[in-house]
């Protein structure tokens, strides 16, 4: 929320009023930069900004019959706040409230205690249309505002004259131009400590319920089906392919684009979103680190907010060769220490991001060393970054912890609001009338504590037993002991079960998707390599380093984990590959202040800890006995190369 102006010219305004309060009066307009709240009282005008950045939706509704258990012999039937409502088109209204009913959903960044930093939260505006008598009249003013925020949130043109317009036809048919297709989901029911069914069924669906997003998901069975989903299904019925889960995840989804012959078009026209519930989450913590994103504090609640808003944004990738395979990597190539970490503590897997920390004492004690040789193109007028050159980056993230509000997209410049006199409409000679909803506390000031409800509102409580709206849910995965319920899709609010939505997906919801053999010779396609065969010599302008390493780990994301700052300076699409080099003769005092050091990016600043920017690497080890990594998942231990492929992937973003 923001408590300067908003400027630009209104599409909508109203004047709404507080039946408690005499003397009080709320200007609200909507325009292109979000939605001003200005509130008149005792000649006191205060105004606070909620920007259509934060606003991931609204729903039209209307009072619900009072049934016969509320009353006050069934407290219990009363909603919070006193009021219930249901969806226009519901069999329970209210006939006798001729009243409609605007809610808004937003979620804005709020000063947080702890740490001075901030966090998202909640936030329902609800506004009430009941100038007219009748309720048609009401429903189709309120739709207008509806479509206007819909619009505005979507990016896209509010159709002209709709906003005049007095039949309710007109706009009801503008809704058509906002239908999108659905997201894909696919989730991995044993990422992490295996909590993403909960995480998703709690914390993103109603979320999605309320910006209306269908999606269909797809909970993976076995290891690759994620993979082989994408390269074999008809991709393009959904419009971005959202994962849950961890890295892994991630990995397979992206292979499995550019195992397609159409490769190129999957890539472009389905970017992948992630919702992390993996034990590492490197890609979903670089995301938001991007956009100065508070993550740490809700790191589902911002991710969702991503898929949501799904602004693409190009992500590198890097195409890695080993002796018996390529693929397309996103986050890492890693030898040595790291990796050893990374693999080896899957065994501790149940105790969640603890595992790293565990094992990384245990690697300490019995440290090793790998004996090996280099070779890497550094980036061009890029030399190896010393710690000073990294002071910048640091400086950077430990100010995105302090004070993240600092956003670089700050759409409201801190200038004083000029007051737009509304134009005469007919709510203008009926103002009077307007009563704003009382009933849900529209009668605080404007304040942090507004009407507006920031705190767990009716929708989202009702979302525990039912849907948004009292329905019961027809279906739900959240039983997973039931195999008719492992897939549910929603259609904007929709909840429908497989039975409704089994087309592409056969008889047996996607269980077509068998577990990959061993060695399977599925082709992978993509951009060509650049580079001399692994059994060629690197080109003689190559740099290289010889000897015994204690790990060389590569990176093209800021994060490798949510707490692992790998590279700060880093960013999703910079053509540059990070490769960290530590060398035999550290000692282990040092290697320890670097392990501690990458939660905030200060082990750049142990000497022994070379970061060079590069586009491409070759490494040969020499030795046996560790292990080898890509994206956190083990390759084949041996020469392997990399080089990056700029901007190739397309990924969600906020
Ligand atoms: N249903 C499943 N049963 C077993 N393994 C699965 C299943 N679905 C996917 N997998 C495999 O689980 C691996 C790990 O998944 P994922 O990345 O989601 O979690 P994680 O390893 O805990 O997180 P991170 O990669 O961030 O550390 C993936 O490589 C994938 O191949």
């Amino acid at each position: 929320m923001d408590g300067g102006g908003v400027h630009g010219t209104p599409v909508l305004e109203e004047t709404f009023y507080i039946l408690s309060k005499k003397n009080t009066v709320y200007r609200v307009k909507l325009t292109e930069k979000g939605l001003s709240l200005q509130k008149e009282s005792n000649g006191n005008t205060k105004i606070e900004v909620i920007r259509i950045d934060d606003i991931v939706g609204c729903r039209c509704m209307r009072s619900k019959r009072r049934s016969g258990g509320s009353c006050a012999c069934h407290p219990n039937a009363i909603r919070r706040n006193n009021v219930r409502v249901v969806e226009e088109n519901s069999s329970e209204q209210d006939e006798k409230d001729v009243s409609a009913y605007l809610y808004i959903y937003a979620y804005v960044l709020k000063k947080y205690r702890v740490k001075s930093g901030q966090k998202r939260e909640r936030m329902t505006i609800t506004l009430r249309f009941r100038s007219f008598d009748k309720y048609e009249d009401n429903m189709r003013e309120a739709q207008k505002w509806r479509l206007a925020v819909k619009c505005l949130v979507k990016n896209k043109s509010i159709p002209r004259g709709i906003l005049a317009s007095e039949d309710s036809q007109v706009t009801a048919q503008s809704f058509f131009h906002l239908e999108e297709r659905k997201l894909l989901v696919l989730l991995n029911p044993k990422s992490g400590p295996g909590k993403a069914r909960e995480l998703f069924q709690q914390r993103v669906v109603p979320v999605f319920a309320e910006a209306e997003i269908g999606f269909d998901l797809y909970v993976t069975k076995h290891a690759n089906y994620a993979r082989d989903f994408v390269r074999t299904k008809d991709i393009y019925q959904w419009r971005g392919v959202v994962v849950v889960g961890g890295d892994g995840i991630v990995f397979e989804v992206i292979n499995g684009l550019f195992e397609r012959e159409d490769w190129q078009t999957a890539v472009k026209e389905l970017p992948v979103g992630v919702i992390p519930c993996g034990s590492g989450n490197g890609l979903a913590k670089t995301i938001s680190y991007a956009v100065e994103e508070p993550y740490d504090q809700n790191p589902v609640l911002i991710s969702t907010l991503s898929v949501i808003k799904c602004r693409c944004a190009p992500m590198d990738l890097v195409r890695v060769e080993t002796k018996s395979q390529f693929l397309f990597s996103f986050l890492s190539v890693g030898w040595g220490l790291l990796s050893d970490i990374d693999i080896e503590s899957e065994r501790l897997r149940a105790i969640g991001g603890q595992r790293f920390t565990v094992w990384s004492v245990a690697r300490l004690i019995g440290l090793r060393t790998y004996r090996g040789k280099l070779w890497y193109l550094p980036v061009a007028g890029c030399r190896v970054q010393s710690a000073q050159t990294y002071m910048s980056g640091l400086t950077r993230s430990v100010s995105h912890c302090a004070e993240t509000g600092s956003k670089p997209r700050d759409i409201f410049p801190a200038t004083s609001y000029t007051p737009v006199h509304p134009s005469h409409s007919c709510h203008d000679s009926i103002n009077s009338r307007y009563r704003p909803l009382q009933e849900v506390g529209c009668d605080d000031p404007v304040t942090d504590s507004l009407s507006l409800e920031t705190s767990l509102g009716p929708a989202l409580e009702d979302l525990r037993d039912g849907d948004e709206f009292g329905r019961p849910r027809l279906d739900s995965y959240y039983s997973a002991a039931s195999r008719r319920s492992t897939y549910f899709s929603t259609a904007g609010s929709d909840y429908r079960s497989v039975a409704d939505n089994c087309s592409y997906m056969g008889v047996h919801g996607g269980g077509d998707i068998q577990p990959r053999r061993p060695n399977s010779n599925v082709r992978m396609y993509g951009p060509p390599s650049q580079l001399p065969a692994l059994t060629q010599p690197v080109p003689d302008h190559w740099s290289s380093i010889e000897g015994d390493f204690i790990l060389v780990h590569a990176s093209y994301q800021s994060h490798l984990g949510s707490d692992c700052l790998f590279a700060p300076n880093s960013k999703l699409a910079d053509g540059i590959i990070w490769l960290l080099v530590i060398r035999a003769g550290i000692s282990r005092g040092q290697l320890l202040q670097f392990l501690l050091g990458l939660s905030s990016g200060s082990h750049l600043l142990i000497p022994q800890a070379e970061m060079i920017p590069v586009t491409a690497f070759r490494l040969e080890p020499e030795t046996s006995g560790g292990h080898m990594t890509v994206d956190g998942e083990v390759v084949d231990y041996g020469p392997i190369q990399a080089e990056l492929m700029p901007s190739l992937a397309n990924i969600m973003s906020m």
